[in-house]
């Protein structure tokens, strides 16, 4: 398959670390492959980072924190941090060809949301530093007590490979704007992203150190899970993996931030505008290949709507137009690597085995004989225990599920260990209120999907994560207070 059509001349990078404001290579000098999943191709080479250069990056990160950066002035830190939003839409193009190259997903995608929403994140904790305050009290005529802000320190942040770069600067504009010094680790499916914004932020003028970067595996994000100079950590990324990363992170009693998997609903009631539900759903299961941790993977119906649902649902979703990243009318690209597409396809084996049945899809999409591209699939007739209703596939997969009640549903809906968000559709702003409140996920929906606002609590009740971002939330999570009580 032909991927450059309509792509301008950005050519893939190999990819180093970035310590203390150049790109080095691993001192063992080892490297592995990228690969591009829609071709198959080999994109470059990735530095391997090993406990070392992650001690390497971790020293340079805190000698940082304690030169110009940790006394730079709050007007002059939040000018650089709007300057790195700022460069990023003047690399707009380069980065979005990059981010299809290394994640399969469309340009559009890649253009619309992954780079303006990366600009954004900068743009939008420029200003917001400028705005946080901390709390104070008098405590009658004895005392005054007022809290004052520190950064936590190095912090560490670890990152997946579905929306790279948006949720790497997701995590470094607030770490920065709270004044802390970095050390990432973007996903080893993705790396090239990360690459150039650590370049970008050098160019920003953001001080040598303050932003360091080493690529690799799980061992080299457990080197500075585990590393005891390390005193935060934000990970977005996989149930199990945040397990582990606790675990890593218990000895030295470090700060964690956890945003999650997720099996989110979508739960559609008969008095929902229909068109609305087919046209958002249609996001909520299929944008970026189903994989946004935020997608409606199970999809419940009431009844009395379930057969017209599916039918216009179907409908519009076997015209999706799955393939080539780097075509504008692409609509669904590839999965994201080989290991996440035989993944994908094994939940469709055992959707078979459960009895499911494929209303479109089931299968690799045909025509390509290269890259990971599976078909649009909506499954019906699986029960409350199947796999593919209980587990997360993060792929173009979504179960359809009728229901009566509202007790029923809720009931199936909170029926999991996940947490993370919900839509719900209805008119019924009682019900919508009602069911609102009793959802067991950190974000509900209603009558929308992946709303944002950056002010607002981002991130997952039980097995979808632990504390919030967004605005305050994030804020909170990079900074220290100390409390100094004066007697009057
Ligand atoms: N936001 C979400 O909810 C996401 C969920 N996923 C789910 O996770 C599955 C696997 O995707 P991965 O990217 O492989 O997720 P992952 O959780 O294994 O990896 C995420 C990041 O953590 C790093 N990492 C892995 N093991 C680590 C360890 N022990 N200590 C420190 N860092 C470690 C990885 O190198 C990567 O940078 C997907 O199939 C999907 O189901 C994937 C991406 C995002
Ligand atoms: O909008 C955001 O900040 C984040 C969206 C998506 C994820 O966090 C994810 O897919 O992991």
């Amino acid at each position: 398959m032909q991927t450059t059509e309509n792509r301008t001349e950005v050519k893939a990078i190999d990819c180093s670390h970035f310590i203390d404001g150049e790109y080095v290579p691993s001192i063992n000098g080892k490297t592995f492959e990228n690969i591009n999943p829609a071709t198959e191709e080999v994109l470059g080479t990735v530095a391997e980072g090993t406990k070392e250069d992650v001690d390497r990056a971790v020293a340079v990160a805190r000698r940082a924190l304690r030169a110009e950066w940790g006394n730079m002035p709050l007007r002059q830190r939040s000018a650089l941090i709007r300057k790195v939003g700022d460069l990023i839409l003047e690399r707009k193009e380069e980065l979005a060809v990059l981010e299809s190259l290394d994640t399969g997903k469309p340009i559009w995608l890649s253009r619309s949301v992954d780079v303006e929403r990366a600009a954004y994140n900068f743009h939008f904790f420029a200003d917001f530093m400028t705005t946080v305050g901390t709390e104070a009290y008098q405590q009658d005529d004895i005392a005054m007590h007022y809290a004052v802000r520190h950064p936590v320190g190095v912090v560490g942040l670890i990152n997946p490979w579905n929306l790279p770069l948006l949720l790497m600067t997701w995590k470094l504009a607030p770490a920065l704007a709270a004044g802390n010094t970095v050390v990432m680790k973007p996903s080893e499916v993705t790396p090239m992203t990360a690459t150039v914004l650590a370049q970008i932020c050098k160019d920003a003028g953001i001080p040598d150190g303050v932003v360091n970067m080493v690529h690799g595996f799980g061992e080299t994000g457990a080197a500075i899970t585990s590393h005891d100079d390390v005193d935060a950590i934000a990970f977005t990324g996989e149930t199990i993996t945040g397990s582990a990363i606790m675990k890593a992170a218990a000895p030295t009693l470090k700060k964690l931030s956890f945003e999650l998997g997720g099996k989110n609903p979508n739960i559609i009631f008969a008095d929902a505008d229909l068109d609305d539900v087919i046209e958002t759903t249609l996001k909520s299961s299929f944008i970026n290949q189903g994989e946004v941790c935020l997608c409606g993977s199970r999809i419940y119906v009431e009844r009395s709507i379930y057969d017209e649902f599916i039918e216009k649902f179907q409908d519009k979703a076997k015209d999706l137009r799955v393939g080539d990243p780097f075509h504008e009318d692409t609509k669904v690209g590839a999965l994201v690597s080989e290991e996440h597409y035989n993944k994908v396809l094994s939940y469709l084996d055992i959707a078979k085995e459960e009895g499911g049945h494929f209303v479109i899809g089931g299968k690799a999409a045909e025509g390509f004989e290269k890259g990971f591209f599976v078909e649009p699939t909506i499954i019906t007739g699986l029960n409350s225990d199947s796999r593919c209703v209980r587990e997360e596939i993060f792929g173009p997969v979504v179960t359809v599920v009728p229901f009566d009640t509202e007790e029923e549903v809720l009931h199936q809906v909170n029926d999991t260990h996940y947490g993370l968000s919900a839509s719900l559709w209805t008119t019924n702003i009682k019900r919508a209120t009602r069911l609102s409140a009793q959802i067991e996920a950190g974000m509900v929906w209603v009558n929308t999907w992946f709303l944002r606002d950056l002010r607002t609590p981002f991130g997952g009740m039980k097995s979808s994560g632990i504390g919030r971002e967004g605005g305050a939330h994030s804020f909170d999570f990079y900074s220290e207070l100390t409390n100094v009580t004066v007697k009057l």
